[in-house]
């Protein structure tokens, strides 16, 4: 629920177009990945370039917590992996990827693992993992309702085998499952029965990362995926930048006729920002990438967008954002899945650019955004780091938007405010804290 107690940041407003070149620090799903991989690993990993901020650092307290040895190294962490013990608690704060992809570890302690998380995470779907698990042969105590606080009991080692689950409402219930799944005795064969598996980006950055790492998967078959038992190569590996939080930084180009250079813009990537370069595009901006930088220019023109973002939904709220400041109206669908995010995305998008005078009607599975002038007023995030971007984002070109708990957006990136300031020409520079950041660290945002 939305913080009432929490400050309001008065969004600038960019008075000039902007031109900046931001550099931003790794990938939050690249990053959880590898340290899950590198704790299964056969030997000691390197993570260079990681993503330090609240998501990736629940996911290393977590992995200490298990026994695997997590510690900074000059551009990121080495991970000595070892015995995985119990008899602990796991903090998941928000992080689908903390609370999605650690229990199928903890199913190979040696006693129990207890799971919590932040007051908003209880309501994040998590039953489909925990029956998967006890299909598997895991025995998980969550008082039957699906969600968190749960524990998973332990025994050291797992069965494996094949298991079917609906995994449409989160493609994190297929990428934890198969990331412990080289570790279990069978290995695992998941198939998903059900409506779509959103986010199939997500699904392929797993088997690719697994695959990297010797792994044999099987992923020929739709909507089945195949992972053999068998040791996980220990890997030194560089992540990344997060292309999805390059999305506010884009929009900033996109709206105020500026333009943003992203330096180490991947030429191939499974990350689902990627998909930002066709949607500015389709929106009016002006997209290149050359050399390695990606560089976004606005034109004048911001379109509206009909688009199906059932497999790049993290994108969403940015979107929504520049679609609610288009020329013309905007279709955004496939996204019913958003409801269960760090809020329900669809309801919350309505209502905040509704309360800045708006007109975003929400449908099933999407919504749908016609233009109209906004005007000052707060912008609540509801703890979402994507809904605290997207209200930035409406402030450059709105005066007097006030944006609630802008220091949510530590979640995935360590200093938002700090880099937005820089985007608008208030600093020096434009590089985030990333893999240089000590591990003991907090986010300043
Ligand atoms: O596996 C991952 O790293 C993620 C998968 C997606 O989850 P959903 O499939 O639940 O949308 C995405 O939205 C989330 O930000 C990160
Ligand atoms: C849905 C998101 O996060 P999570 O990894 O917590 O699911 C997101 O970052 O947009």
């Amino acid at each position: 629920m939305t913080d009432t107690t929490a400050p309001l940041w008065p969004a600038p407003t960019a008075v000039t177009p902007v031109d900046a070149t931001i550099e931003l620090p790794g990938s939050k799903s690249i990053t959880n990945r590898a340290l899950i991989l590198a704790a299964l690993a056969d030997g000691p990993s390197r993570v260079r370039h990681p993503l330090l901020a609240r998501d990736t650092r629940l996911m290393i307290d977590a992995l200490r917590a298990l026994g695997i040895v997590v510690e900074p190294v000059d551009d990121g962490v080495s991970v000595a992996p070892a015995r995985v013990t119990g008899g602990i608690g796991i903090d998941t704060g928000l992080a689908g990827t903390v609370m999605r992809f650690v229990p199928p570890v903890a199913a190979l302690a040696d006693g129990d693992v207890r799971f919590d998380g932040d007051p908003q995470a209880r309501k994040r779907p998590m039953g489909i993992v925990l029956d998967a698990l006890r299909a598997l042969g895991v025995t998980v105590d969550d008082d039957g309702r699906g969600v968190l606080p749960f524990t998973v009991a332990g025994t050291g080692a797992v069965a494996g085998g094949p298991v079917t689950i609906d995994a449409s409402a989160s493609s994190q219930f297929v990428s934890g499952l198969l990331l412990s799944a080289p570790r279990y005795d069978k290995g695992i064969v998941v198939h998903h029965d059900g409506a779509p598996v959103p986010s199939q980006p997500h699904i392929d950055m797993t088997v690719a990362m697994l695959r990297e790492r010797g792994v044999e998967v099987d992923d020929s078959e739709q909507n089945t995926w195949r992972v053999e038992p068998g040791p996980v190569r220990a890997l030194d590996t560089v992540v990344e930048p997060d292309l999805s939080n390059a999305a506010p930084f884009l929009a900033a180009a996109v709206l105020t006729g500026g333009t943003v250079r992203v330096p180490r813009w991947p030429s191939a990537t499974t990350q689902p920002g990627d998909d930002l370069r066709d949607l500015l595009a389709r929106m009016g901006a002006d997209v290149a990438l050359d050399g390695g930088v990606l560089t976004v220019r606005g034109t004048g023109e911001v379109r509206g967008l009909d688009a199906d973002l059932h497999d790049v939904g993290e994108l969403t709220p940015v979107l929504a954002a520049l679609a609610a400041l288009a020329g013309s109206p905007s279709h955004l669908h496939g996204i019913a899945h958003l409801r269960g995010h760090e809020t329900d995305r669809l309801a919350a998008l309505a209502a905040e650019i509704n309360g800045l005078g708006g007109d975003v009607a929400e449908t099933d599975d999407g919504l749908v955004i016609r233009p109209a002038p906004l005007r000052a007023g707060v912008f609540h995030s509801y703890a979402d780091h994507r809904m605290a971007q997207a209200g930035a984002v409406l402030g450059l070109v709105v005066p007097g938007v006030r944006v609630e708990d802008i220091a949510t957006t530590s979640k995935t990136l360590a200093d938002f405010p700090g880099m937005w300031a820089r985007l608008l020409g208030h600093g020096q520079d434009t590089s985030a804290l990333d893999g240089k950041a000590s591990l003991g660290q907090e986010p300043t945002a």
